[in-house]
Protein backbone atom coordinates (compact mmCIF):
# COMPACT_ATOMS: atom_id res chain seq x y z
CA UNK A 1 0.00 0.00 0.00
CA UNK A 2 1.62 3.08 -0.75
CA UNK A 3 1.19 6.50 1.27
CA UNK A 4 -2.06 7.82 -0.78
CA UNK A 5 -3.92 5.37 -0.06
CA UNK A 6 -3.90 5.15 3.38
CA UNK A 7 -5.18 8.79 3.65
CA UNK A 8 -9.08 8.40 5.36
CA UNK A 9 -11.89 10.08 4.08
CA UNK A 10 -13.55 11.45 7.28
CA UNK A 11 -17.33 13.35 6.35
CA UNK A 12 -18.29 16.24 7.77
CA UNK A 13 -21.48 16.47 8.05
CA UNK A 14 -22.28 20.03 9.40
CA UNK A 15 -23.91 20.59 6.57
CA UNK A 16 -26.61 17.29 7.17
CA UNK A 17 -27.46 19.60 10.43
CA UNK A 18 -28.04 23.33 8.61
CA UNK A 19 -30.64 21.41 6.61
CA UNK A 20 -32.48 19.44 9.00
CA UNK A 21 -32.19 23.01 11.52
CA UNK A 22 -33.80 24.96 8.82
CA UNK A 23 -37.77 23.02 9.42
CA UNK A 24 -36.87 22.37 12.89
CA UNK A 25 -37.65 18.34 12.68
CA UNK A 26 -35.30 15.46 11.96
CA UNK A 27 -35.01 15.50 8.31
CA UNK A 28 -32.16 14.53 7.04
CA UNK A 29 -31.32 12.50 9.89
CA UNK A 30 -27.97 12.98 10.70
CA UNK A 31 -27.58 9.57 12.69
CA UNK A 32 -28.97 7.83 9.60
CA UNK A 33 -26.94 9.84 7.52
CA UNK A 34 -23.44 9.48 9.31
CA UNK A 35 -24.26 6.04 9.29
CA UNK A 36 -24.75 5.65 5.28
CA UNK A 37 -21.76 7.73 4.70
CA UNK A 38 -19.39 4.88 6.63
CA UNK A 39 -21.88 2.42 4.75
CA UNK A 40 -20.63 4.01 1.08
CA UNK A 41 -17.14 4.14 2.81
CA UNK A 42 -16.50 6.74 4.61
CA UNK A 43 -13.73 5.79 7.30
CA UNK A 44 -14.81 8.23 9.61
CA UNK A 45 -17.11 11.47 10.41
CA UNK A 46 -16.32 14.87 11.87
CA UNK A 47 -18.63 17.54 13.15
CA UNK A 48 -17.71 20.60 14.12
CA UNK A 49 -20.56 21.67 17.02
CA UNK A 50 -20.48 25.64 17.24
CA UNK A 51 -21.33 27.50 20.42
CA UNK A 52 -24.54 29.14 19.05
CA UNK A 53 -25.56 25.35 17.82
CA UNK A 54 -26.41 26.38 14.43
CA UNK A 55 -25.93 23.35 12.91
CA UNK A 56 -24.13 20.48 14.92
CA UNK A 57 -26.22 20.39 18.19
CA UNK A 58 -24.24 19.12 21.54
CA UNK A 59 -26.79 16.52 21.91
CA UNK A 60 -26.22 15.27 18.43
CA UNK A 61 -22.58 14.60 19.44
CA UNK A 62 -23.80 11.89 21.96
CA UNK A 63 -26.12 10.49 19.72
CA UNK A 64 -23.17 9.81 16.84
CA UNK A 65 -20.78 8.31 19.20
CA UNK A 66 -23.56 5.78 20.62
CA UNK A 67 -24.24 5.42 16.64
CA UNK A 68 -21.03 5.63 14.64
CA UNK A 69 -18.19 2.77 14.26
CA UNK A 70 -15.90 4.65 11.98
CA UNK A 71 -13.29 6.99 13.58
CA UNK A 72 -15.08 9.80 15.23
CA UNK A 73 -13.75 13.50 14.90
CA UNK A 74 -14.75 16.48 16.66
CA UNK A 75 -13.51 19.81 16.01
CA UNK A 76 -13.93 22.96 17.92
CA UNK A 77 -12.67 26.00 20.23
CA UNK A 78 -11.08 24.49 23.40
CA UNK A 79 -11.44 27.93 24.73
CA UNK A 80 -14.86 26.96 25.21
CA UNK A 81 -15.53 25.15 28.66
CA UNK A 82 -18.51 23.60 27.16
CA UNK A 83 -16.60 22.06 24.24
CA UNK A 84 -14.22 20.82 26.72
CA UNK A 85 -16.54 19.31 28.85
CA UNK A 86 -18.76 17.87 25.57
CA UNK A 87 -15.23 16.01 24.04
CA UNK A 88 -14.87 14.75 27.38
CA UNK A 89 -18.09 13.05 28.32
CA UNK A 90 -17.69 11.79 24.57
CA UNK A 91 -14.04 10.38 24.29
CA UNK A 92 -13.99 11.14 20.69
CA UNK A 93 -11.02 8.73 18.46
CA UNK A 94 -9.63 12.66 17.75
CA UNK A 95 -10.50 15.90 18.76
CA UNK A 96 -9.49 18.81 16.36
CA UNK A 97 -9.13 22.26 18.29
CA UNK A 98 -9.64 25.13 15.97
CA UNK A 99 -8.92 28.69 17.35
CA UNK A 100 -12.53 30.37 16.38
CA UNK A 101 -13.86 33.60 17.78
CA UNK A 102 -17.68 33.33 18.60
CA UNK A 103 -20.28 33.57 15.64
CA UNK A 104 -17.46 33.19 12.61
CA UNK A 105 -18.94 32.07 9.82
CA UNK A 106 -16.49 29.24 9.20
CA UNK A 107 -12.25 28.67 10.58
CA UNK A 108 -10.35 31.10 8.60
CA UNK A 109 -7.04 30.65 10.93
CA UNK A 110 -4.94 28.59 12.75
CA UNK A 111 -3.46 28.70 15.53
CA UNK A 112 -0.40 30.54 16.45
CA UNK A 113 1.58 27.79 17.75
CA UNK A 114 4.32 29.60 18.96
CA UNK A 115 1.94 32.78 20.92
CA UNK A 116 -0.47 30.08 22.37
CA UNK A 117 2.23 27.60 22.82
CA UNK A 118 1.66 27.23 26.70
CA UNK A 119 -1.93 26.93 26.45
CA UNK A 120 -2.23 24.40 23.94
CA UNK A 121 0.53 22.55 25.60
CA UNK A 122 -2.16 22.84 29.04
CA UNK A 123 -5.35 21.58 27.17
CA UNK A 124 -3.55 19.18 25.06
CA UNK A 125 -2.91 16.91 27.96
CA UNK A 126 -6.30 17.09 29.07
CA UNK A 127 -7.41 15.45 26.48
CA UNK A 128 -4.28 13.09 26.01
CA UNK A 129 -5.01 12.11 29.41
CA UNK A 130 -8.48 11.27 28.56
CA UNK A 131 -7.50 9.00 25.84
CA UNK A 132 -8.07 11.13 23.17
CA UNK A 133 -5.87 11.93 19.81
CA UNK A 134 -5.14 15.02 19.85
CA UNK A 135 -4.82 17.40 16.32
CA UNK A 136 -4.78 21.47 15.89
CA UNK A 137 -5.47 23.06 13.13
CA UNK A 138 -2.46 25.27 11.65
CA UNK A 139 -1.90 27.44 8.69
CA UNK A 140 1.07 25.75 6.26
CA UNK A 141 3.79 28.03 7.85
CA UNK A 142 7.10 25.80 9.01
CA UNK A 143 7.24 27.99 11.86
CA UNK A 144 3.86 27.41 13.43
CA UNK A 145 4.84 23.47 12.47
CA UNK A 146 7.80 23.50 14.45
CA UNK A 147 5.77 25.08 17.57
CA UNK A 148 2.90 22.81 17.22
CA UNK A 149 5.45 20.09 18.02
CA UNK A 150 6.11 21.39 20.93
CA UNK A 151 2.84 21.38 22.36
CA UNK A 152 2.62 17.46 22.54
CA UNK A 153 -0.44 17.47 19.70
CA UNK A 154 -0.45 14.15 17.84
CA UNK A 155 -1.33 15.84 14.96
CA UNK A 156 -1.72 18.26 12.88
CA UNK A 157 -4.95 19.71 10.27
CA UNK A 158 -3.50 22.20 7.37
CA UNK A 159 -6.16 24.88 7.14
CA UNK A 160 -6.52 24.38 2.87
CA UNK A 161 -8.12 26.91 1.60
CA UNK A 162 -5.75 29.29 0.36
CA UNK A 163 -4.74 25.70 -1.53
CA UNK A 164 -8.10 25.58 -2.59
CA UNK A 165 -8.35 29.47 -3.59
CA UNK A 166 -5.47 29.37 -5.17
CA UNK A 167 -5.44 25.85 -6.93
CA UNK A 168 -7.09 27.49 -10.32
CA UNK A 169 -4.41 30.40 -10.59
CA UNK A 170 -1.09 28.28 -10.56
CA UNK A 171 -1.58 25.09 -8.57
CA UNK A 172 1.88 23.83 -8.33
CA UNK A 173 2.56 27.44 -6.37
CA UNK A 174 -0.73 26.84 -4.19
CA UNK A 175 0.45 23.75 -2.88
CA UNK A 176 4.05 24.50 -2.27
CA UNK A 177 3.72 25.77 1.13
CA UNK A 178 1.57 22.79 2.19
CA UNK A 179 4.67 20.37 1.44
CA UNK A 180 6.85 22.40 3.03
CA UNK A 181 4.73 22.53 5.88
CA UNK A 182 4.15 18.63 5.68
CA UNK A 183 8.15 18.07 5.51
CA UNK A 184 8.63 19.75 8.29
CA UNK A 185 5.80 17.79 10.29
CA UNK A 186 7.42 14.48 9.16
CA UNK A 187 10.74 16.11 10.85
CA UNK A 188 8.80 16.43 13.77
CA UNK A 189 7.04 13.73 14.08
CA UNK A 190 3.39 15.03 13.72
CA UNK A 191 0.73 13.19 11.98
CA UNK A 192 -0.73 15.57 9.06
CA UNK A 193 -4.50 15.60 8.57
CA UNK A 194 -5.74 18.23 5.87
CA UNK A 195 -9.26 20.05 5.71
CA UNK A 196 -11.34 23.03 4.65
CA UNK A 197 -12.90 23.87 0.93
CA UNK A 198 -10.98 20.32 -0.39
CA UNK A 199 -13.29 19.34 -3.43
CA UNK A 200 -13.36 17.02 -6.68
CA UNK A 201 -11.70 19.58 -8.36
CA UNK A 202 -8.29 20.11 -5.85
CA UNK A 203 -8.23 16.91 -4.21
CA UNK A 204 -6.05 14.44 -5.89
CA UNK A 205 -3.47 16.59 -6.61
CA UNK A 206 -3.04 17.85 -3.18
CA UNK A 207 -3.46 13.76 -1.77
CA UNK A 208 -0.76 12.69 -4.48
CA UNK A 209 1.40 15.76 -3.11
CA UNK A 210 1.41 16.14 0.06
CA UNK A 211 3.85 13.63 1.99
CA UNK A 212 2.10 11.60 4.86
CA UNK A 213 -1.37 12.45 4.26
CA UNK A 214 -3.29 10.29 7.04
CA UNK A 215 -6.76 12.07 6.91
CA UNK A 216 -8.74 14.41 5.22
CA UNK A 217 -11.94 15.86 6.65
CA UNK A 218 -14.84 17.15 3.85
CA UNK A 219 -17.74 18.75 3.86
CA UNK A 220 -19.14 21.55 2.26
CA UNK A 221 -18.43 20.56 -1.69
CA UNK A 222 -18.82 17.24 -0.57
CA UNK A 223 -22.73 17.42 0.60
CA UNK A 224 -23.28 19.70 -2.24
CA UNK A 225 -22.23 17.51 -4.81
CA UNK A 226 -24.31 14.89 -3.36
CA UNK A 227 -27.36 17.10 -4.03
CA UNK A 228 -26.19 16.30 -8.37
CA UNK A 229 -24.48 12.96 -7.52
CA UNK A 230 -25.96 11.40 -4.75
CA UNK A 231 -24.38 10.50 -1.22
CA UNK A 232 -22.74 7.29 -2.18
CA UNK A 233 -21.55 7.76 -5.82
CA UNK A 234 -20.10 11.48 -4.21
CA UNK A 235 -18.40 9.49 -1.05
CA UNK A 236 -17.09 7.44 -3.80
CA UNK A 237 -16.06 10.17 -6.33
CA UNK A 238 -13.68 11.45 -2.92
CA UNK A 239 -12.32 8.18 -2.21
CA UNK A 240 -11.24 7.39 -5.60
CA UNK A 241 -9.75 11.03 -6.00
CA UNK A 242 -7.61 9.41 -2.81
CA UNK A 243 -6.36 6.41 -4.74
CA UNK A 244 -4.40 8.74 -6.58
C1 LIG B 1 -12.01 23.43 10.78
C2 LIG B 1 -12.64 23.53 9.47
O1 LIG B 1 -12.06 23.96 8.52
C3 LIG B 1 -14.04 23.07 9.31
O2 LIG B 1 -14.50 22.39 10.40
C4 LIG B 1 -15.00 24.16 9.07
O3 LIG B 1 -14.73 25.18 9.95
C5 LIG B 1 -16.40 23.66 9.19
O4 LIG B 1 -17.19 24.49 9.99
P1 LIG B 1 -18.53 25.10 9.40
O5 LIG B 1 -19.33 23.96 8.83
O6 LIG B 1 -19.20 25.75 10.57
O7 LIG B 1 -18.14 26.07 8.32
N1 LIG C 1 -11.72 20.20 8.98
C1 LIG C 1 -12.33 20.61 7.78
C2 LIG C 1 -13.69 20.06 7.68
O1 LIG C 1 -14.13 19.31 8.53
C3 LIG C 1 -14.56 20.36 6.54
O2 LIG C 1 -14.28 21.59 5.93
P1 LIG C 1 -15.17 21.92 4.61
O3 LIG C 1 -14.97 20.79 3.62
O4 LIG C 1 -16.62 21.99 5.05
O5 LIG C 1 -14.62 23.23 4.12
Amino acid sequence: MDQHSQTKLSVNINKIATLRNSRGGNNPDLVKTALDCESFGAQGITVHPRPDERHIRYQDVFDLKAAISTEFNIEGNCQEESFVQLVLANKPAQVTLVPDALGQITSNHGWDTIKHGQYLKEIIAVFKDAGIRVSIFVDPDPRMVEAAALTGTDRIELYTEAYAKNYFVNKELAIAPYIQAARTAQQVSLGLNAGHDLDLHNLRYFAQNIPGLLEVSIGHALICDSLYFGLEATIGRYLDQLRG
